[in-house]
């Protein structure tokens, strides 16, 4: 593999070839189990390195958009088997730059290789229809054709899954694409590069450049030749990129962020609802957009699902994610600990009560990462900071409900609505949740958080820009439609 040069040192790769930064600069990737596990030096690129990716892809554009799907989706299915030889190494890059435990690191490159493969197999699936015409005459019928260069802007907390899953579907559809990562999990980013780089794939026509969003990501959204621009990430961000590419003209799609409620009915199943409510919350460390962050529960089962949830929170394990008796990693970096140590300041100060953990751990093993106590609040109102802003952490807002009605009325009570769960055993609760609950992801029976590659995914409200990903909904975004009117 050409990627690690020297010295744990990473390019970005333009026009085919790993360079330096123009400025020469370069970031530190730190695990965050151990600040002293420097992962990797990665480029702090500048807008003249994006401004050369951008320009290899649009000299690219166009031999990639002549290919048939066919032979596009041949790129993939060998990037696929290359990442599938290399599957431990990337999974363990990903934990110890994102620290996600090692069997949710290698789920998800697992999982990206999958959507290289789905996505190589919609190379062979149709473009168009045939629209009868009112001119008997006449041949109607529309085609999808490739936007040109799309932007890649991704985060950290998927670092293998999401640049697959918003760069397969704009390759296989025909688009040349410059990614700019997430810093903390550039040197991940850059080895799922090196798969393409190794599977042939033609030179400009992926690009991979890293560095602050505030220059390198702000300059690919505002960059003339960039006809698309796909991010996930905070909600603050996302508006600067879709508000840049809205000003010019460029179509874009953002993912953002979750306030993802889970309500137990008082016919629940209390021990299936407490495993997927922990797993839906703490998995990740909580930094997940679909993560469980409230939890509505009827009072007639209340004080036994708390009592339930507790008993099993205390036995989750914190600490180095590479360690396989490890069932919980640390957060994945300075600022999103200080957030969310934070919002559980604020959550007590607000009045709820924290009746467990929450607390920095820093002792010890846990002396050089960023570890902090799963926490779970009792007696939250619906208009605490807690039960209304993303902390995107391990916390869980525990909110008392008298009836399905209240519930729900929580739950809707909020700006977000990426998922939503209800845990019961009667089909018109079901039904009225279905139905009531405003959401783009909708599990019945099943924790929040977990999506499937083949099926929509995105969210309402404040949660995305109203597109969705992945399935054959992404071609919605990575193509435009042509109406074509043929008279002989
Ligand atoms: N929806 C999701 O999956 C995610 C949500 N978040 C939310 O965002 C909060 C802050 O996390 P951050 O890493 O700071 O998120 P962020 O939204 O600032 O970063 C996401 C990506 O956008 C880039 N970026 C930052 N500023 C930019 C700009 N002005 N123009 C273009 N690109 C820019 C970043 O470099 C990164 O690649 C978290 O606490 C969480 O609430 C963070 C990551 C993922
Ligand atoms: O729940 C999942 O698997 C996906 C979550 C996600 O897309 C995100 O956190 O950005």
């Amino acid at each position: 593999m050409s990627v690690a040069a020297e010295n744990k040192t990473y390019f970005n790769f333009i026009n085919g070839r790993w360079v330096k930064a123009e400025s020469g600069g370069m970031e530190q990737s730190l695990n965050p189990a151990d600040t002293r596990d420097i992962v990797g030096l990665v480029q702090k690129s500048s807008i003249e390195d994006v401004d050369l990716a951008v320009e290899a892809a649009k000299q690219a554009k166009k031999a990639w958009r002549i290919l048939s799907g066919a032979e596009r989706g041949q790129f993939l299915y060998k990037a696929a088997d290359i990442m599938e030889q290399r599957l431990d190494e990337i999974a363990e890059c990903a934990t110890r730059e994102m620290g996600k435990t090692l069997p949710e690191a290698k789920g998800e490159t697992a999982r990206g290789i999958a959507i290289l493969r789905y996505y190589a197999g919609e190379g062979m699936r149709k473009t168009g229809d045939v629209i009868p015409s009112t001119d008997p005459s006449a041949f109607m019928y529309t085609d999808r054709v490739p936007l040109g260069v799309v932007g890649v802007i991704s985060p950290w907390n998927f670092p293998v899954a999401i640049p697959i899953w918003k760069m397969a579907p704009a390759l296989i559809y025909g688009n040349t694409v410059v990614i700019k990562p997430a810093t903390e999990t550039a040197v991940t980013c850059l080895k799922v590069i090196s798969c393409f780089e190794e599977a042939g794939i033609p030179s400009g026509v992926v690009n991979a450049v890293t560095g602050p969003g505030s220059s390198v990501g702000q300059r690919l959204a505002e960059h003339p030749d960039v006809n698309g621009i796909t991010f996930t990430g905070s909600n603050q961000t996302g508006k600067i990129i879709g508000r840049t590419a809205f000003e010019r003209g460029a179509k874009y799609q953002l993912e953002m962020g979750g306030k993802n409620p889970v309500i137990v009915a008082d016919d629940a199943d209390l021990d299936i609802a407490v495993e997927a409510v922990i797993s839906g919350a703490f998995r990740s460390t909580g930094q997940k957009c679909t993560a469980t962050s409230r939890v509505i529960v009827l009072n007639g089962v209340y004080d036994r699902f708390k009592e339930k949830l507790l008993q099993q929170t205390k036995e989750i394990t914190i600490g180095d994610s590479l360690k396989e008796d490890v069932w919980m990693g640390p957060i994945a970096n300075k600022q999103q600990l200080d957030n969310c140590l934070s919002y559980i300041e604020k959550g007590k100060q607000e009045g709820a009560d924290l009746i467990f953990g929450g607390e920095r751990l820093a002792d010890g093993k846990y002396e050089n990462g960023y570890f902090i106590r799963p926490a779970i609040f009792d007696n939250v109102t619906s208009g605490m900071a807690i039960a209304q802003e993303e902390i995107f952490g391990p916390v869980i807002a525990l909110i008392k409900a008298d009836t399905l009605e209240e519930a729900l009325e929580t739950a809707n009570d909020v700006k977000f609505g990426l998922s939503a769960s209800i845990f019961t055993q009667n089909i018109g609760r079901m039904l009225s949740f279905i139905d009531e609950i405003e959401a783009g992801l909708i599990r019945v029976n099943a924790e929040s958080a977990g999506v499937e590659l083949q099926a929509p995914f995105g969210g309402v409200k404040q949660s995305s820009s109203h597109s969705r990903e992945q399935g054959e909904a992404a071609k919605e975004f990575f193509t435009a439609v042509k109406t074509v009117f043929v008279k002989p």
